[in-house]
């Protein structure tokens, strides 16, 4: 067997996000979010689940934090839930709030953890979305009040911090196609809401830097690789457009301080304006430190003019392997990926700060979960992470998406990502396989293939 080994600072963790394990939704002065609301709207959320409660983590945090240091974790993502600690999202700080982060930041610390802390996983106070939410310049501004409440709290001990998680999911599933909170279908309003997360991105990195932090601040992105169904001419230019449609959208702005012109003059014709003043971009195109990567699949896509505003249809290739999410796994899309990165944006570092799948996970009769296929998609994505940093790419780290299962959006609790099974029924944990899996490549720092 081939051993592969990672450099020996390579970061191993694992990421959550907050309206997905903490519960608490209302508790100890916590404000409403758009997700708490969203999810009490009957019909959005599959058989009707909410975050009010999720895995208890708000509770159970000593716990998990327990479980955590047993799998060997370097780091620990988790996004700060910003209406539990400024419950109008703006003003009076609720302390009980901020104090949990504290005790949870502590409690890591202690366990050997770093923590690694989401600003922004999605969660906005209600309060903000009365005044017009991310489709408001202002939040922007309100944002970076929020970046700086959290930055004096813990800046001196938090060597990670990533400003937003995947913008491209809070601007169109949240804005134009309205899959996720707050549930708006305006396509122009979900261009202005890019624009507005990106700014707020580089005002909160240019604060993070006024301040002297000793920490790296970037920002996490869902990319995802696209492939042209057949080498003809249309089929090539539907990818080229579904690129920057996912891709380019944020990456230009953010490495290169401009948008994707040839998508912004579609923009311009088929959708409206949306505001930019005048430094803007200078803003967004601020230094960071790395870039965070989502990755989870790849898009096969061809020329279709009657399918959406770009002409452009995702084929499911025959075949291959799907998870339960309907996402093809393909684990050489993450090479490629990593590679096209490095050489069209040379980020200083990346971290993969989620990569996981969701599968059909049960508690066996021995007690345990037997979760093979997780282990397999795993180890075939690391292997091609490994493969990248063989040929150069600066990649420092590694989350699995997820700690543990929990709140799917959209799709509640139907759907398993964890390492730790989640009885939601009397809140136990249970180590999968994958878990006992991933404690020994920590340990070894080594995969086999
Ligand atoms: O779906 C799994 C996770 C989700 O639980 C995380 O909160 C989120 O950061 C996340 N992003 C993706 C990939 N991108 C995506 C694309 C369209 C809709 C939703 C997510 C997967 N995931």
């Amino acid at each position: 067997m081939h051993r592969r080994y990672f450099p020996e600072d390579f970061i191993w963790g694992a990421a959550t996000a907050s309206y997905q394990i903490e519960g608490a939704y209302n508790e100890d002065g916590k404000g409403e979010s758009i997700w708490d609301r969203f999810s009490h709207t009957p019909g959005k959320i599959l058989n009707g689940d909410t975050g009010d409660v999720a895995c208890d983590h708000y509770h159970r945090f000593r716990e998990d934090v327990k479980l955590m240091k047993e799998l060997g974790l370097d780091s620990y993502r988790f996004s700060i839930s910003w209406p539990r600690v400024l419950p109008e999202g703006k003003g009076q700080v609720n302390e009980k709030g901020l104090d949990f982060y504290k005790q949870l930041v502590d409690q890591l610390l202690k366990a050997g953890i770093d923590p690694a802390i989401t600003l922004y996983h999605w969660d906005l106070p209600q309060a903000l979305q009365e005044k017009g939410g991310w489709a408001n310049r202002d939040t922007a501004k309100y944002f970076v009040e929020y970046a700086n409440l959290i930055f004096k709290e813990l800046g001196d001990v938090v060597p990670l911090w990533i400003t937003h998680n995947e913008p491209w999911v809070v601007s169109f599933p949240g804005h134009a196609f309205g899959e996720h909170a707050p549930g708006i279908k305006n396509y122009q309003t979900a261009l202005q809401v890019a624009h507005n997360l990106l700014l707020s991105h580089g005002m909160a990195v240019q604060s993070f830097r006024q301040l002297g932090l000793p920490g790296k601040i970037g920002i996490t992105l869902n990319l995802t690789p696209v492939y042209p169904f057949s080498d003809n001419e249309a089929d090539q230019k539907a990818c080229d457009l579904q690129d920057a449609f996912i891709n380019r959208w944020f990456l230009d702005p953010i490495f290169e301080g401009s948008y994707p012109e040839e998508l912004h003059q579609i923009y311009r014709k088929k959708v409206g304006e949306f505001i930019i003043k005048n430094d803007d971009l200078e803003i967004i195109n601020q230094k960071i430190d790395f870039l965070g990567i989502n990755y989870y699949l790849r898009l096969v896509v061809k020329h279709n003019p009657d399918y959406n505003i770009f002409g452009v249809e995702t084929v499911k290739p025959e075949g291959r392997e799907y998870t339960e999410m309907g996402w093809e796994v393909y684990p050489e899309g993450l090479y490629d990926l990593l590679i096209r990165l490095h050489k069209d944006y040379a980020p200083e570092a990346l971290y993969i700060t989620e990569n996981g799948a969701a599968y059909q996970d049960q508690i066996d009769a021995d007690g345990r979960v037997h979760d093979q296929k997780r282990i397999a998609y795993l180890k075939a994505h690391l292997k091609n992470a490994h493969r990248a940093i063989e040929a150069g790419v600066p990649v420092k780290g590694y989350y699995i998406w997820s700690l543990m299962d929990n709140f799917e959006w959209a799709f509640g609790y139907s759907k398993r990502f964890g390492l730790i099974y989640i009885n939601y029924d009397n809140q136990q944990r249970i180590l999968k396989d994958s878990a006992y899996w991933y404690r020994t490549i920590i340990a070894k720092n080594y995969i086999e293939d």
